[in-house]
């Protein structure tokens, strides 16, 4: 997909949320156990009941790698299901992967050419050559750990330079140069708040995918004051807010409430903006 497509996706549902889809097998409801995939099951009620108030969905690779092969299984028919039923869905692969160029390479492959997701979540860690191999597929996004919601995110992302660079500043400053907005993202925690301004400074075209409203508590309101861009430049994510809203046979539902709440707040927070 490209940003234009994009752009105009957010702008013609009012919704740049992100549905997080994370379907824990310890928390998904009971009755859907029985199925012959419970995970895919889960998933396929999740999106068509969220789906009128998103524009992505992010899978996180952990949740199917740790039941095997049937997780493996359950992870390909999402994406498949999304591309069938939903092809103006954005599916943003949350594997956050990134090695020497020549395994990069079968990453790229894998995610891009095999399961035809539209964006993958990369590591800095190693570099150029670990991210560029990622790169150049046409419609196709890097989505580059910048500044992360969780409490390590200090350990090494908020350290400085001897010259007061922070980490996350000399990743964006560095990797904006192998690829343009057009296909880089960063992920930016929504617990990071008033940081998005300085986001903003270094990136002030690419689109952010931020994750950390709902259960980890980062705020939509300010996540838009000091990160939104005359052309939206967000992908809110929420996952367990949305999918474990409720455990019961009305899930479905009770997620497609939660997810329709946070469309009106981007609504609402887009409306401010003028997008
Ligand atoms: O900085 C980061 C990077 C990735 N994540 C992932 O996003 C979702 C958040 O789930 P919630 O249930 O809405 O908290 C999950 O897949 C994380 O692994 C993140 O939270 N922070």
């Amino acid at each position: 997909m490209t940003r234009k497509q994009l752009i105009d996706n957010i702008k013609n549902k009012q919704s740049f949320l992100c549905v997080g889809l994370d379907p824990d097998i310890k928390k998904i409801p009971q009755h859907l156990l029985d199925c012959e995939n419970p995970l895919f099951e889960f998933n396929r009620q999740i999106i068509d009941a969220t789906a009128p108030y998103a524009v992505a969905y992010k899978p996180n690779l952990a949740f199917y790698e740790s039941l095997g092969t049937e997780g493996w299984i359950a992870f390909e028919k999402t994406v498949n299901y999304l591309r069938e039923h939903y092809p103006d869905q954005l599916i943003i692969a949350d594997a956050k992967r990134g090695d020497i160029g020549n395994t990069s390479r079968m990453y790229a492959q894998s995610f891009f050419e095999h399961l035809g997701v539209d964006a993958v979540t990369v590591a800095p860690y190693m570099g150029e050559d670990s991210v560029t191999p990622f790169l150049g597929y046409e419609g196709k996004w890097v989505v580059l750990l910048a500044l992360t919601s969780n409490k390590g995110s200090h350990d090494f992302q908020l350290t400085e330079d001897t010259d007061g660079t922070r980490l996350f500043e000399k990743v964006i400053t560095t990797s904006s140069r192998w690829a343009s907005p057009e296909s880089m993202m960063y992920v930016v925690g929504a617990t990071q708040g008033r940081m998005f301004e300085d986001i903003r400074r270094l990136a002030p075209d690419n689109f952010l995918l931020v994750p950390g409203v709902g259960a980890q508590g980062g705020s939509l309101e300010e996540v838009c004051r000091y990160g939104m861009t005359p052309d939206c430049g967000l992908l809110v994510n929420s996952s367990r807010g949305i999918i474990f809203a409720s455990d019961g046979t009305d899930f479905a539902q009770r997620a497609a409430e939660e997810a329709k709440k946070l469309q009106q707040q981007m609504a609402e927070e887009l409306k401010k903006f003028s997008v």
